[in-house]
């Protein structure tokens, strides 16, 4: 792949590129599923199904668990109160992601953080980590009418720090982040500890693949 162009700001992923999120998803659908009267899904289910938004992992898990697709609402419902409560509890940041957010962040540029989650959650998971301040913006699932892979939340992020596509870094760790990325034009930097519906995120076209986010210091200028 060509050198990339300097960057202007960076729209940085959360779940699987910062924070390693899935005990947090594996702890809240096993409490909706069983206040459902229903089984609870493996973690290795979640690591493949998580990275569409809340709404996509629940209707999921409902199909994975043989659940009615009418329970969607109440286990909607259910979802929300247990992630408002355990947020973060069983959530780690990925070893060299707050050094990687320091040298980001020394390149004065605006940052936001771009993530399916809804935003009530993203929000409440970065403050919980410390990671809060290192944002201009925060953008949810919610946000924008259509979430990743669909361009538009890059599109609308952009707008909002005021900088072209091309100019504007997509950090994230699935072919979601990488096609809404290359649909809106941005270049976009992939980390491999993430959640790539259980494929190898090598495989998707990117400027680099890194093992931690700290490895971006090659990418950036001195
Ligand atoms: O689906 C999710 O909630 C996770 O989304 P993210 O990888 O865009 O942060
Ligand atoms: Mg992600």
């Amino acid at each position: 792949m060509s050198a990339p162009s300097r960057p202007l700001a960076f729209l940085v992923d959360l779940d699987g590129t910062l924070v390693d999120t899935a005990g947090d998803f594996v702890a809240v659908l096993a409490l909706t599923l069983a206040d459902l009267g229903l089984p609870a899904v493996s973690r290795a289910w979640v690591l493949q199904a998580v990275g569409r938004g809340s709404e996509q992992l629940i209707r999921a898990a409902l199909r994975e668990v043989g659940g009615d697709a009418a329970l969607y609402e109440p286990a909607w419902a259910r979802y929300q109160a247990h992630y408002l409560r355990i947020n973060g509890q069983a959530s780690e940041i990925f070893p060299g992601t707050r050094e990687g957010l320091d040298l980001l962040k020394s390149q004065g540029l605006p940052m936001a953080c771009l993530t399916n989650k809804p935003a009530r959650f993203a929000r409440d998971l970065l403050a919980a980590k410390g990671l809060a301040g290192y944002f201009d913006r925060v953008f949810g699932g919610d946000d924008f009418e259509r979430k990743k892979p669909d361009p538009l939340p890059l599109l609308k992020t952009c707008e909002a720090l005021g900088v072209a596509p091309p100019s504007a870094w997509m950090i994230g760790d699935s072919s979601n982040d990488a096609q809404a990325a290359h649909a809106a034009g941005c270049p976009v930097v992939l980390l491999r500890h993430g959640y790539n519906h259980g494929e190898p995120i090598d495989a998707v076209p990117a400027l680099a693949h890194l093992d931690r986010l700290d490895q971006i210091r090659r990418l950036l200028a001195p």
